[in-house]
């Protein structure tokens, strides 16, 4: 590195100048927020020296890790001190000086505004150090990073500019001081400085020293048995592992397993899924511990991604302190925990399940939609996933949610399908012909509106050794149908001539047309050819790929309804074969458009305006 050795300006990245500004209006409540931000950054720079220390020879140091605290009067002041890894000058640009996450800025304020200005949330978006300036109108950071021998000092007042300047041979570690702006000056009283750790630190595993006193707990409580921990530690873990202080987890899961390998684990389910809220992906881990010592803060092999919601601790024995991320991938310890991590997690959410007053359903409208996407990537624990899933369902008109086991249990014994319907949305699934017939015989019907569960569906195949079915499938089996038939049926003219019509009308648009058994009320439905996607699946592959050919599909006619009887007495002349072949393809439009998509816009509108030419022109021969 080439030696710098007089003080450099620099500026701001774009976003951290307008998050600065943002954290000059805050809250007085979310100022407590900046002392728990600085005291994890510590604790996080601490546990790295501890791997370090324990990793390599050159940096071994036997000297006890911690975090001091000090408060002065004169000048007003609040220091945050560890003898953690530091930084470099390059570290304390990069760090310091730019926002890690892209996007971070933007859902940070849309957070804000929704929260009326509390920024509690600041340490979820990998900003944290920026909240110094709610407190302070100047910050000093002087650091020693392990790596070198001399330190360097980052200095801001945070209005867009940051300096760096050589500073000698330093302590290792880091020391953030805050200049504290005259609102805050409580902040250096001792018994202030002792109620924020002891709300918001008091699980960081490392001391935090004030004056003489050691003044958090630090106790690990993964590995005390459950029956020794009170849910007020529980939940005190979870802010200090999760950063969101004023929230409490949904349900946490305390594990232990002995042999054939050791290891203890606490996971928390959060109350709420901020994918759901537009942030994207999330992204974060479980915190691996090898005997209590942090390897790694966000290890994702330990869950599959299905279960990337969840936050918690993973502590082993029988895992060296050297495991690299790559050698995590394809360590067998590691699977081994992940296995018997997901059974618990499956466990507990069927015991939920079970019970009325467990607050299954919350969990299932926040993190049902992440939970489904187990079913193609764990198909070991499918079955049981899908004992999970809930679906809207033709039961309740789609108001309420079912499971597939209470759906059995109302089909009985003689219906071995399980039938589902997939669409753009509610409405329109309620809307689809194709439910006539199951309507009127009483059978249930799975409405399906989000695009991942006919994926779901589609993967699974069966449930309980029972086939999962689509009704828009052109074989769709319904024991019985021939019985209902009516006796007193009028004879239906024409039926033929129109289906011969239609076909001449739709050409390559459709497969077939022909008679429909499934409609009672509806003049026409489409349906697909049996074993090819369902409709609402070609839709989604039409829109993750332009190129996709959706497969011709099969348009059956209701020779009862109204419309086709009508047309079929028209057949007898051919002076109305034209009109019949524009009802084909003004039927076989509106039959797409229900299911989402627009057939030839152009045509479609022109058919319409024709129609209403002629219907007009009727009209004003009546009033003549
Ligand atoms: N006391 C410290 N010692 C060493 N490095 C630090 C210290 N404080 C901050 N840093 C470095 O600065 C980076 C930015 O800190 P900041 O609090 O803004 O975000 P973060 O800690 O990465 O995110 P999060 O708050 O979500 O954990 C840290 O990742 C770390 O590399």
């Amino acid at each position: 590195m080439a030696a710098v050795s007089e003080p450099q300006e620099f500026s701001f990245q774009a976003e951290i100048s307008q998050l600065l500004h943002l954290l000059a209006h805050s809250l007085y409540q979310s100022k407590e927020i900046a002392v728990r931000e600085l005291i994890s950054n510590a604790s996080d720079a601490l546990d790295k020296m501890r791997y370090v220390s324990l990793t390599e020879e050159a940096h071994r140091d036997e000297a006890p890790l911690q975090i001091v605290i000090e408060g002065q009067k004169e000048p007003r002041q609040l220091v945050i001190r560890d003898n953690g890894v530091g930084m470099t000058r390059e570290e304390l640009v990069a760090n310091l000086g730019t926002i890690a996450h892209s996007g971070s800025l933007e859902f940070l304020k849309k957070a804000v505004s929704q929260n009326k200005g509390d920024l509690s949330l600041i340490g979820q978006f990998g900003v944290g150090f920026y909240s110094a300036f709610m407190l302070a109108d100047r910050v000093r950071v002087r650091t020693r990073s392990f790596k070198e021998t001399e330190g360097w000092e980052w200095e801001s007042d945070g209005t867009g500019t940051f300096r760096i300047s050589p500073a000698g041979p330093l302590e290792r570690g880091t020391e953030v001081i805050l200049h504290l702006k005259d609102d805050v000056s409580d902040f250096v009283e001792e018994s202030r400085i002792r109620s924020i750790v002891r709300r918001y630190s008091s699980f960081v595993p490392h001391p935090i020293r004030l004056g003489d006193q050691v003044i958090n707990d630090q106790k690990p409580i993964w590995v005390e048995p459950k029956s020794q921990v009170t849910e007020e530690q529980y939940l005190q873990f979870y802010q200090h592992l999760t950063h969101h202080s004023n929230e409490s987890p949904l349900w946490h899961l305390h594990l232990a397993a002995d042999s054939p390998f050791q290891f203890r684990s606490i996971l928390y389910c959060p109350p709420s899924n901020i994918e759901l809220l537009g942030f994207g992906r999330l992204e974060h881990g479980v915190s691996l511990c090898a005997k209590r010592i942090l390897v790694q803060s966000d290890c994702r092999e330990l869950l599959p991604d299905y279960l990337r919601f969840l936050h918690g601790i993973v502590d082993s024995e029988d895992l060296p302190l050297n495991v690299s991320r790559e050698t995590l991938q394809d360590n067998t310890v590691i699977r081994r925990i992940r296995n018997t991590l997901v059974k618990g997690v499956l466990d507990k959410l069927n015991q939920m399940a079970d019970q009325a007053a467990g607050g299954f359903e919350e969990f299932h409208r926040q993190f049902g939609g992440i939970l489904r996407e187990g079913i193609p990537s764990d198909p070991a624990n499918r079955e049981r996933i899908a004992k999970l899933l809930r679906f809207p369902s033709s039961d309740s008109d789609g108001a309420k949610l079912t499971s597939l086991d209470e759906y059995i249990k109302r089909a009985g014994p003689d219906q071995k399908p399980i039938y589902y319907l997939g669409g753009p949305s509610l409405a329109s699934i309620k809307t689809s012909p194709n439910l006539e017939i199951f309507r009127r015989r009483g059978i249930e019907v799975l409405y399906l509106s989000d695009p991942i569960d006919e994926f779901v569906m589609s993967t699974m195949q069966t449930f309980d050794g029972r086939p999962l079915t689509s009704i828009d499938s052109e074989n769709v089996e319904l024991p019985e149908v021939e019985a209902e038939k009516k006796a007193d049926e009028e004879p239906l003219v024409g039926t033929t001539r129109v289906l011969e019509l239609f076909k001449a009308a739709l050409g390559d648009r459709v497969k077939e047309v022909r008679e429909s058994k499934r409609l009672t009320d509806s003049p026409c439905c489409l349906v697909n050819a049996d074993g090819g996607m369902s409709s609402q699946m070609q839709r989604l592959m039409k829109m993750a790929n332009q190129d996709f050919m959706p497969a011709s599909r099969i348009l059956e006619i209701n020779p009862s309804a109204p419309l086709i009887r009508r047309l079929g007495s028209l057949s007898s002349n051919r002076d109305h074969d034209d009109f019949i072949k524009l009802c084909a393809l003004q039927l076989w439009a509106n039959a797409m458009l229900l299911e989402g998509t627009i057939p030839e816009p152009e045509s479609m509108v022109a058919r319409g305006q024709s129609f209403m030419e002629e219907a007009a022109q009727k009209r004003s021969t009546i009033i003549v």
